[in-house]
């Protein structure tokens, strides 16, 4: 368990004092190996997670990317949706990449339906509207540099270099309540690829605050955000751990220990 530590907020993590946190990795599908080696490559615990009796250990726990589909109803036939739901509730420390992402947000724009019509389900816990394969066909998959703010513990992106993000078929975020901070924006498409649900939670104007036009030419691109906080609960669109950036996992690391 999280052991008290000096409060030395924007200190980079070092791997020798990383054993103290035990990271959790949900592990019933998606990129599981990959965030468990840069986890491990900082120094802290890193743990697959796939029974409710795993979780009561864990400092923070980090949702992968994947398909967000099966991840839903793979924790739901373990029995570790709602247990994963509490310990949200509780103020556990969550990063979710990308399918991770979706399921910590609470309104999916587009979710998918069962066989009986049922829509797929989110843990919740950021109040953020979000939207599937998002960047559409053409740039279902890309790769960008990105301004990431708060990486070194300075809450802004001045003299930070950018970050290399990958995108696989990745949400946005449409809409962001009060609370939530947005950390990463990238230029896209004004509409989506496929329109809002009638009626559905996704329906009517997907401006968010940060869905402003970009350029005065271009007014069909517009900043759609990729990347969140809330709380102790952070969230990319992206793949950080695909590419041997770590500084989104120190960053994780950082708020598990209470220092950012
Ligand atoms: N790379 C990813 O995690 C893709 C997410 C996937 N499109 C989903 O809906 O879950």
């Amino acid at each position: 368990m999280l052991s008290p530590h000096p409060p030395d907020a924007g200190s980079p993590v070092a791997a020798d004092r990383g054993g103290d946190v035990s990271v959790g990795v949900l592990a019933v599908q998606g990129d599981v190996r990959e965030h468990i080696r840069t986890i491990a490559s900082l120094g802290a615990r890193a743990v697959p997670v796939r029974r409710p009796g795993e979780l009561a250990a864990l400092d923070g726990l980090i949702i992968p990317g994947g398909e967000s589909t099966a991840m839903d109803r793979l924790t739901r036939s373990f029995g570790l949706a709602d247990p994963l739901r509490e310990r949200i509730a509780a103020g556990l420390p969550v990063y979710g990449s990308c399918a991770g992402m979706i399921m910590l947000s609470d309104v999916i724009a587009d979710p998918s339906l069962d066989r009986h019509g049922d829509p797929q389900r989110s843990l919740g816990g950021i109040d953020m509207v979000v939207r599937r394969n998002a960047f559409g066909r053409q740039r279902e998959s890309f790769e960008t540099d990105l301004a990431f703010a708060g990486l070194s513990g300075a809450g802004s992106v001045a003299g930070e270099a950018p970050v290399r993000a990958v995108f696989i078929r990745a949400p946005w975020v449409e809409k962001v309540g009060r609370g939530v901070q947005i950390l990463a924006q990238v230029a896209a498409a004004d509409t989506p690829p496929a329109g809002p649900v009638e009626g559905g939670p996704g329906a009517g104007s997907d401006r968010s605050p940060g869905a402003e036009p970009i350029g005065a030419g271009r007014p069909e691109r517009v900043a759609r955000i990729v990347a969140v906080r809330s709380g102790n609960l952070l969230a990319t669109s992206f793949h950080p751990e695909i590419t041997g950036e770590r500084r989104v996992h120190e960053l994780f690391i950082r708020m598990i220990r209470g220092e950012a």
